[in-house]
This record gives structure tokens, C-alpha cells and sequence, in this order.
């Protein structure tokens, strides 16, 4: 590592708080498996302790739910017990995590990704002179833990990524500190530096570690503790530094061993209940949305820079010039046919076209201004921006960043729903006139390209007859109009954000929550406007 830099106070490493972590009566249900049962182990302080196991055993799902990630009655993981400070403790301790994926904002830059942990400790800490090294700011982490400042995150080898990882984790100041599979696909030369910064680090910062892995070879030679999760006896053993030899004939792969029914009797699901329970599901969740939305919405963000820079991100996704450039052809295209095919196929055109050019250059406007452009912009927005916003969360939610944002201290709904809400309503009702006004643009030009010798001077006065209102910027009706601009935006932004946040365990989930999200969006966007037309015609 490379040398340290001078804190700006004099508290040092040396003097921080550990705390020790002890389960009490944990038992933990994974679908119709039961995991861990009963089970009361210590975490020693200061200290690390590997956790092995079978693949299967468990250790992701333990590893989620000591870091506060899986919610006590999920839908398909079950736990009870207490995760605590000690035994008369019950309150949890704060953990910091290491994701496996290193789950980085790569959209920030290094600095900004430890800086977003710095400015999200919570203020006991920060005003706790004596709880860390609070003084450090992001660089002097960064330099610390040898991580480039200049290069993007993207841009950085799996080793800096690393590194970085750790830095966002204990500039967040955790008591304790998780490391999720931190070997995994590395060579067994990569393992072992990653090892040594492992325990590198636990030499300097002192926090109780905890590494989840089934690499006992690169990870035992750190350990100061190990526990086994031992599927069979659904119990975390503590293993002797004597018996360590052992370890590889002790982890039991879990396909090996026969069908698990104590966590009760399996439920044989019918076909129907298959194809409807997926669907009550995604319904009853969206019904749930819908109810707490207003409460999600209140603008309570921890840090309103975050806030700001986040709403920027997400207005330029989708409000950014690619947007615009869609939106401008959608208006070229239903401006143009809308008008050169109205005065192209009119029946008996020569007795009629004289009776009836300025009515139905009229009416085109209207219908332009107040059903067509709309429609079809709203539709536009729903399915590109909609599908560009649910790949982001989604990725998000698969790379592990959300689960990065809870762990940092962070409601995802603070960062995320408030920020793709605001650039909706902000970004639609723009890109909607964008469109209307390519249309008109094209309009004029395809009616006096058809009638050269009637000129603009007609269409301008027809054109805008049912829409003139008080400003040449505000036509009649303006307010349905952004009505439906601002209720799509509300809709879409909201499916987007919820489909993106659903759980996601592998990539093809983020294609179908992108491919739902298209198909809820542009079904929610048809039914407003039938709704709005109802009331507004
Ligand atoms: N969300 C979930 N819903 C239902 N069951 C789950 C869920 N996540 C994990 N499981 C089940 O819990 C058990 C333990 O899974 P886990 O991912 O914790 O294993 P692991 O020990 O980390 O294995 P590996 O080392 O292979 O990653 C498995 O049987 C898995 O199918």
C-alpha cells in the first residue's frame, strides 16, 4: 500500500471501537429448505472469520441477512433470532460490505463513490471524535488504499475495483466489516494478493471481519476463526485450528444430500397456480406501489447535492439529445402524413377541397395539438424512456448497487424513485413539444408544398384557429395536455423504477423486467388518454 497520508485530526487508527457481532437463536428458511437452526455463534472483535461451506449450503443468505438485506418474512427467505453486539445487546451493529460483484457506482467517479459513503455515515459517527478516522477525505482514502484517482470506474482492473470496494466500505465506517466470495474466478495468485489485502486491512482498521467463501485454500492461511455451515446439522461449527485439515471432507455439497423437508411439507403448486401466483404477485406488488407512492415521494433525501446529481443522471437518460432526436422524427412523421394525406385522399377533391381546406387544416391542428402528438409522444416516452430507466435500475439491482445504497444507509426510493420521478414529469411534457412543434413545422411545409400557390400565410391562420389562446405559447386546452403529459410521466416513471427494483437473479431478468415494463407503460399510457378524453371532450 502506499504510504499513509496525515490525518487533518490527530484521531488515529489505533484508537477506534470494535465491536463484536453474536448471533442468538438464528434460524433461517430458504423456500422449503431450512438453512440454519437455532444456531448462536460469536464474531470475535477485531478479529477475521472465515465461513466455509458446500455450495448450497447457505452463506449467501446468511452473508444477505447479517447485512441487513433480507427483511425478517420475506417471500420466499424466512429468518428469526438475534443479530447483535453481544449477547445483552440486541441492537445490530452497523456492517459494512464487500460485494462479490464490488457493486460501485460506475456511473461516479472513484472519488465520488467513496465521498457518497462519507456523506451518508450516520451523524453519530461523524460527530464522534473518538469513533474513527473521520477527518479522512475520499482522496486520502483512495491513496490510501492504492486506487488511481484519475481513472473511471469502469476503466479500473479487478484489483483496483477491489480496493476501491474497500475503501467505499470503510470510509462508511462500519463495525463491521463482510467480504462476499472475495476470490471467486481469480486465479490462485490473484486469490492470494487478494487475501493479503484482506488481511492488510484488517491489520490497519482493526474491524471485525467476516469472510464468506467456499476458497477455504487461499482464505484459511488469514483466518483467526473459522466456522463450518454445515447443512446436515444445519448449525455454524466452529473449527479448531488443529482440525482444519479436515474442512475439505467436511463441506458437503448440498445436491449431495437428500431432500429437505423440516422447514415443512412441500406445497405441490397446479399449473394454474403457477401461471396466476407470478401474476397476483406483480399485481398485488403494483397495488402496493400505488399505495405507498405518496408517501415515497415525500422529498426527504439525506443530502440534496446526491439528490440533484442523481435527478441529472436520470433527466439526461430521459430527457438527453437522443431523446430529442426520437421525438423530433415521431412529430416529423404524424405532422406530415397527418396533413399531406388528409388533403391527398379527400374524396371528390375537386368539388370539396375549395368548401373545406380551412376546416380541415383546423381540425388537423386541433387533433395535432390535442389527441395525436400527445398520444403518440407519450407512447414514445413510455416505451424508450420507460425500457432505458428499468435497465438501469435493473442493473443496478443485479450488480448489487442498490443492495450497496441500503448498506451505505441509503433508501434506493430517496436516490432512485424521487429522481426518475422528477425527470418524467420534467422530461415529458417537454419531448411532447418537441414533437408537436416538429409536426407543425412539417405540416406547414407539406401543406404549401401541396398547394404553392394558397402559401403559409393560410396555414398559419387556419392551422392554429381551434387552438389560439391567450399567448401564441399556450394554446386552448393546454392544460389537458400537460395533464396527460405529467400523469404518463407519474406512470411510467413509477413502473420503470418498481420493475427495475424487483428482484433480480440473473441477467435475463433484466431483459423481462424491460420487456414488462414496455408492455405496463404503454398499456398505462393508452388507458390515461381514453380516461383524460372521457372527461376532457
Ligand atoms: N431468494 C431465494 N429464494 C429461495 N431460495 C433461495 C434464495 N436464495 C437462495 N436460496 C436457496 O438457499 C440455499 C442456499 O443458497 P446460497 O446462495 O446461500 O448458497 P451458497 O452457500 O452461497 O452456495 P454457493 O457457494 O454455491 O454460492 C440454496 O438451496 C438456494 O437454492
Amino acid at each position: 500500500m502506499p504510504a499513509e497520508p496525515e490525518p487533518t485530526t490527530d484521531t488515529t487508527l489505533e484508537r477506534m471501537p470494535v465491536s463484536p457481532l453474536c448471533l442468538q437463536d438464528l434460524c433461517v428458511v430458504a423456500g422449503d429448505r431450512c438453512l440454519l437452526e437455532d444456531v448462536d455463534a460469536r464474531f470475535p472483535e477485531a478479529k477475521i472469520t472465515v465461513v466455509v461451506g458446500g455450495s448450497g449450503a447457505g452463506k449467501s443468505v446468511l452473508l444477505r441477512i447479517l447485512a441487513g438485506l433480507l427483511p425478517r418474512h420475506g417471500e420466499s427467505i424466512r429468518w428469526s433470532g438475534t443479530i447483535g453486539r453481544s449477547e445483552t445487546e440486541s441492537e445490530g451493529p452497523r456492517v459494512g460490505i464487500v460485494f462479490q460483484q464490488f457493486a460501485l457506482f460506475d456511473e461516479l467517479s472513484a472519488t465520488a463513490n467513496v465521498q457518497f459513503a462519507i456523506d451518508h455515515r450516520p451523524k453519530r459517527i461523524a460527530t464522534n471524535p473518538k469513533s474513527e478516522p473521520v477527518s479522512w477525505n475520499a482522496r486520502q482514502w483512495l491513496e490510501h488504499l492504492g486506487v488511481p484517482l484519475k481513472t473511471s470506474v469502469a476503466d479500473l482492473s479487478g484489483g483496483q475495483k477491489q480496493r476501491l470496494a474497500i475503501a467505499r466500505t470503510l470510509a462508511a465506517s462500519p463495525d463491521v466489516l463482510l467480504y462476499d466470495e472475495p476470490t471467486s474466478g481469480l486465479d490462485s495468485a490473484s486469490g492470494r494478493l487478494v487475501a493479503d489485502l484482506i488481511r492488510e486491512t484488517q491489520s490497519t482498521y482493526h474491524r471485525t471481519s467476516i469472510v464468506v467463501t467456499h476458497d477455504y485454500e487461499t482464505l484459511l492461511p488469514i483466518a483467526d476463526k473459522v466456522l463450518l455451515l454445515d447443512p446436515q446439522q444445519k448449525d455454524l461449527i466452529e473449527i479448531g485450528r488443529d482440525q482444519w485439515g479436515e474442512i475439505p471432507d467436511r463441506m458437503v455439497p448440498v445436491s449431495s444430500l437428500e431432500d429437505d423437508t423440516s422447514a415443512g411439507p412441500r406445497k405441490r403448486k397446479s399449473i394454474l397456480g403457477r401461471i396466476l401466483n407470478p401474476l397476483l404477485e406483480t399485481t398485488g406488488g403494483a397495488v402496493s406501489a400505488a399505495f405507498w407512492l405518496p408517501l415515497d415521494l415525500l422529498p426527504i433525501v439525506p443530502r440534496v447535492r446526491w439528490a440533484i446529481r442523481f435527478t441529472l443522471h436520470y433527466l439526461r437518460l430521459v430527457a438527453g439529445p437522443s431523446a430529442w432526436i426520437y421525438l423530433i422524427i415521431a412529430g416529423l412523421i404524424v405532422g406530415f402524413t397527418s396533413t399531406y394525406f388528409t388533403f391527398r385522399f379527400l374524396p371528390f377533391r375537386l368539388y370539396t377541397q375549395p368548401l373545406l381546406i380551412d376546416e380541415l387544416l383546423a381540425s388537423i391542428g386541433f387533433a395535432l395539438y390535442r389527441v395525436l402528438v400527445p398520444i403518440l409522444a407519450t407512447i414514445l416516452v413510455a416505451a424508450r424512456c420507460g425500457a432505458a430507466v428499468s435497465a438501469d435500475v435493473g442493473v443496478k439491482q443485479y450488480g448489487g448497487q442498490v443492495d450497496a445504497m441500503r448498506t451505505l444507509g441509503v433508501a434506493p426510493r430517496a436516490y432512485l424513485l424521487l429522481p426518475i420521478v422528477i425527470a418524467f414529469v420534467i422530461g415529458t411534457p417537454i419531448l411532447e413539444s418537441l414533437a408537436f412543434y416538429s409536426a407543425r413545422f412539417i405540416s406547414m411545409v407539406a401543406f404549401t408544398s401541396s398547394y404553392p400557390d394558397v402559401g403559409p400565410y393560410f396555414w398559419e391562420q387556419h392551422f392554429g384557429r381551434n387552438l389560439a389562446g391567450e399567448s401564441p405559447w399556450l394554446h386552448i386546452g393546454w392544460k389537458w395536455v400537460l395533464l396527460k403529459n405529467v400523469v404518463c410521466g407519474l406512470g411510467t416513471a413509477t413502473i420503470a423504477y418498481y420493475q427495475g427494483l424487483a428482484p433480480k437473479r440473473s441477467a435475463s431478468d433484466v431483459s423481462r423486467s424491460i420487456t414488462s415494463t414496455v408492455l405496463w407503460t404503454t398499456l398505462f399510457v393508452l388507458t390515461v388518454h381514453f380516461a383524460v378524453a372521457l372527461m376532457e371532450f
